[in-house]
């Protein structure tokens, strides 16, 4: 007899060579929260643990049409964007969102990835406007770090009251929440990251800070955990707490790889899969 089906959460995003984040992490993050994971690739990046040497953004419609075709087959149960590259592309896909139902029917996570750790830019300069202004009045959830607060909305967060007021503003251009990650705070003892919903409520998710170098891809893996949770029919506080969870283990068993940053990790599941053999 066939399994059951699992839910489908599709990931709207670039690729990254080294397997560290991007696409890679989604979809890692994905199986590991229990959920399908289907992929509209944006671009392909050039990239390994020191950086971003270059990357080649896929043509608009092919973008849109990736998003067209899981819907109309597998359905979608929950999205989420990571790089998208280009004004042109986040157009497409906000096109191809309002068709599908993404960020109505369908929760929509958006994650304004805007640069990578090592500051190479994975978004055209001209493209932050369009992303503030079409794309995340669409979202379910905005997932920015503390560098895409400052561009997005102006505000340099130091301290709990910061995130406060800059998911306050996030919240304000449409979102339909925003949870401010404190991973760039360095110098706290905890890592504090803050949801706030357009209702108001609050909830602040706080773990102890690892000391490592080691956290690339750690974003896209938050924001699909997320999402998986959102897929699984989770309320969005739930949710987070399971994509908190969940990249806390895969910030506690990173690795170092290559030269540079290594990737938080999804193994320890393998681990615990191969114990239990
Ligand atoms: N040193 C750390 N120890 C524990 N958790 C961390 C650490 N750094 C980041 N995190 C967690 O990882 C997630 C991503 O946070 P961060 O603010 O670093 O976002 P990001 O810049 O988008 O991620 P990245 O650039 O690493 O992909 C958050 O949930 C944060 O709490
Ligand atoms: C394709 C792609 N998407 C997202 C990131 C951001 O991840 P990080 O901030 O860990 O470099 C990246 N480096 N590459």
């Amino acid at each position: 007899m066939d399994a059951a089906s699992p839910p489908v959460a599709l990931a709207i995003a670039g690729t990254d060579s080294g397997g560290g984040a991007g696409i890679t992490a989604d979809v890692r993050a994905f199986t590991a929260c229990g959920v399908h994971g289907a992929v509209a690739v944006a671009a392909v990046t050039v990239q390994n643990s020191v950086g971003v040497s270059g990357f080649h953004a896929i043509p608009p419609d092919v973008v849109a049409d990736q998003i067209r075709t899981v819907a109309g087959d597998m359905g979608i149960d929950a999205a989420k964007t990571g790089m998208l590259a280009s004004t042109e592309i986040i157009r497409a896909v906000v096109a191809a969102a309002d068709e599908v139902g993404l960020g109505t029917r369908v929760p929509f996570v958006v994650d304004p990835v805007a640069a990578s750790m090592h500051g190479h830019p994975l978004l055209a300069d001209d493209a932050l406007g369009t992303l503030r202004d079409e794309l995340i009045p669409r979202a379910t959830l905005v997932t920015p770090n503390l560098d895409e607060v400052r561009l997005l909305v102006g505000v340099d967060v130091t301290d709990t009251d910061g995130a406060r007021e800059a998911a306050r503003l996030l919240v304000g251009l449409g979102a339909g929440a925003a949870l401010v990650k404190g991973g760039h705070l360095e110098g706290s003892p905890e890592v504090v990251d803050l949801l706030l919903t357009a209702d108001g409520s609050e909830h602040v998710f706080s773990s102890p800070r690892r000391e490592t170098k080691h956290s690339h891809g750690g974003g896209d893996s938050l924001a699909s955990a997320v999402t998986a949770g959102l897929a699984r029919g989770m309320a969005l506080p739930d949710a987070v707490a399971l994509g908190k969870a969940y990249i806390t283990r895969a910030v506690d068993h990173a690795y170092p790889l290559g030269a540079g940053h290594g990737p938080v990790s999804a193994l320890w599941s393998v681990a615990d899969w191969e114990r239990q053999r």
